[in-house]
């Protein structure tokens, strides 16, 4: 018996050591090899096996979540803070990651070379655990594109129309329950709570087809202790979970144990997901029946419908699940932050504020004030998708605080087949970064990058040009990403912030109570990862006098 354990273990050991030469330690060698000899910066720190792993790793338990920003603190400790290089290569286990830090790379990677562009399979498969087989991790084949097309066509015509009816009444109704709750009584409004409330509300309506679904509480398992949480605070966990989760000592050691769910905390966030799939289950059995009821019934155009009345495309209940969860994530997140980091640059903002409010009232509220009228009691009432068209210093805000403060602060992928972009040979499979955070913050593209100035984005102002006069690079603002991958809900997201923003703005004053900045200076913005962590930022809302000069 002894000899079969033996000779078991002898060939454990061999395995372990063909896969450590031949899987970790050649690729290493080959792939730092490739980018050195071009003569490309590499991170500091590149140990053998684990490359920049454990640094990267310290380094996200050690930077406060929510000041967290991939790679962030490695090229202000490697680099400084001017402007780092293009590219800059880092060694993450047996592979190398690019990091692209320049507006340059992207017109051959979004248009030249977007063919070859693909995500990257480990990435949907760590992610899948939450995401499934959804559109944002899918490679682009067929069924991506049915999918794709399918789901965009939420956003089209009647269908747009019928979802801006139902996102006028979520916001009208806000606007009430924000008076009744802080304006009578005085209170401070957390401004990320309040429009996180708001924007998932939208996004359900879109999703579902629901809006009470943001008071519904689901058993929630964390620590051993099951308590009632809201779907949308699990769904924020639960994306938490998933990011954070990368970062373990143990995946340096053994990179494939990533895959498996093997911790106490590993198997809570499965059983967490577990309660949420089934709850989206009870949505589809619901509606599949009233569909089959009465055929006809689509009150808003919702995403859910949409994929019922598609099972072609989405032929089981699971590819419908992953989309409804992606979308949600995608949606209510991602806007909930743009538009209170907005609320706050404008309040910091004084001047801007008041530009921005000289437009609004020229343009959408011009009716509601014609007598002098100091209130404006219905301000949905005068936002139409014809009248907030003609928003273009609204829109010159909003950009901006996409600039500062992008969502999605990094997107990443993989070429199908080696490719060259900036002159630097990239081979297939190597993944590589998009860093729009760096990006947006380029001082060779942006005049005074860390201001917030909305004015950079009219193409007539002097702003908007880089600081040396010449033009800026079209993609030197890329919040949603482009070609073939470019956000789904892009049109969409603009149409929400353009009925959510001015109608609160038409109705209150938002004035920030942290006494620690003084108005005009950079506030602590609300971060964008505040996916995954939500900071607490207190405002106090009156009731706007338009009387008086703003
Ligand atoms: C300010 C708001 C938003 C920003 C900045 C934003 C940004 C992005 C980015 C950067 C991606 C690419 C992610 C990646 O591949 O790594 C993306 C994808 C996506 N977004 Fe958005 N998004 C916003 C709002 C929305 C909304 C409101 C929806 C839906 C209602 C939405 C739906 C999607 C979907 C479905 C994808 C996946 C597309 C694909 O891979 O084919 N997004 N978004």
């Amino acid at each position: 018996m002894w000899d079969y354990v033996l000779l078991g273990l002898k060939t454990l050991g061999v395995l372990v050591l063909l896969e450590v030469i031949l899987i970790r330690f050649i690729p290493f060698c080959l792939g730092y090899r490739h980018y050195s000899k071009q003569g490309l910066p590499f991170f500091q720190g590149v140990l053998p096996f684990v490359g920049n792993y454990l640094r990267l790793v310290r380094l996200m338990q050690e930077v406060p979540r929510q000041e967290f920003v991939p790679f962030g603190p490695m090229i202000k400790q490697d680099f400084g803070s001017a402007h780092p290089p293009e590219v800059i290569v880092s060694m993450m286990q047996q592979q190398p990651v690019l990091v692209l830090n320049s507006a340059k790379s992207l017109t051959e990677l979004y248009v030249t070379k977007n063919r070859f562009f693909e995500k990257d399979p480990i990435g949907a498969i760590q992610f899948g655990s939450l995401f499934g087989q959804s559109i944002v991790l899918a490679p682009s084949d067929e069924v991506w594109a049915k999918k794709r097309k399918v789901l965009g066509s939420a956003f089209y015509k009647e269908k747009l129309f019928k979802m801006v009816g139902v996102i006028r009444e979520i916001v009208r109704e806000k606007i009430v329950e924000i008076e009744k709750e802080y304006v009578e009584k005085r209170y401070e409004m957390d401004v990320v709570s309040e429009m996180g409330d708001l924007h998932m509300r939208i996004i359900l309506m879109t999703a579902f087809g629901l809006t009470d679904l943001h008071q519904v509480k689901l058993p929630y398992i964390e620590g051993g202790v099951t308590k009632q949480m809201k779907v949308a605070d699990i769904l924020r966990q639960l994306t938490s979970y998933m990011i954070f989760r990368a970062g373990r000592y143990m995946f340096a050691v053994i990179p494939y144990m990533m895959f498996f769910y093997y911790s106490k905390e590993d198997r809570e966030y499965m059983a967490n997901i577990r309660t949420v799939r089934n709850f989206c289950l009870s949505i589809i059995e619901r509606r599949r029946k009233n569909l089959a009821a009465s055929p006809n019934e689509d009150k808003c155009g919702d995403i859910l419908t949409i994929m019922l009345q598609q099972p072609s495309v989405f032929a089981t209940n699971d590819s419908m699940i992953d989309e409804i969860i992606t979308f949600f994530l995608a949606g209510s997140f991602t806007l909930k932050t743009t538009n209170s980091n907005l609320l706050m640059y404008l309040d910091c903002n004084p001047k801007v504020y008041s530009t921005l409010m000289g437009e609004l009232r020229e343009t959408v509220f011009c009716e509601a004030l014609k007598n002098g009228g100091s209130r404006i009691e219905d301000p949905i009432a005068s936002l139409s998708i014809e009248s907030v068209e003609g928003l273009r210093y609204f829109s010159q805000c909003f950009y901006e605080t996409l600039r500062l403060e992008p969502p999605t602060v990094a997107s990443g992928g993989i070429f199908t087949e080696d490719q060259e972009v900036c002159g630097v040979k990239i081979r297939k499979h190597d993944f590589f970064v998009i860093n729009m955070q760096q990006m947006h913050h380029d001082r060779t593209e942006w005049q005074r990058p860390s201001d917030f100035i909305p004015e950079r984005f009219d193409s007539l102002n002097p702003l908007s040009l880089r600081p040396d006069g010449a033009k800026r690079h079209p993609l030197a603002f890329n919040p949603f990403i482009g070609g073939k991958r470019i956000c789904l809900g892009k049109t969409f997201a603009e149409i929400v912030a353009k009925f959510v923003v001015p109608a609160l703005l038409g109705r209150f004053k938002f004035e920030h109570v942290d006494t620690d900045i003084p108005k005009g200076i950079k506030p602590k913005i609300i971060q964008n990862l505040n996916q995954v962590c939500d900071p607490i930022v207190p405002m106090q809302v009156s009731i706007v006098d338009w009387s008086k000069k703003i």
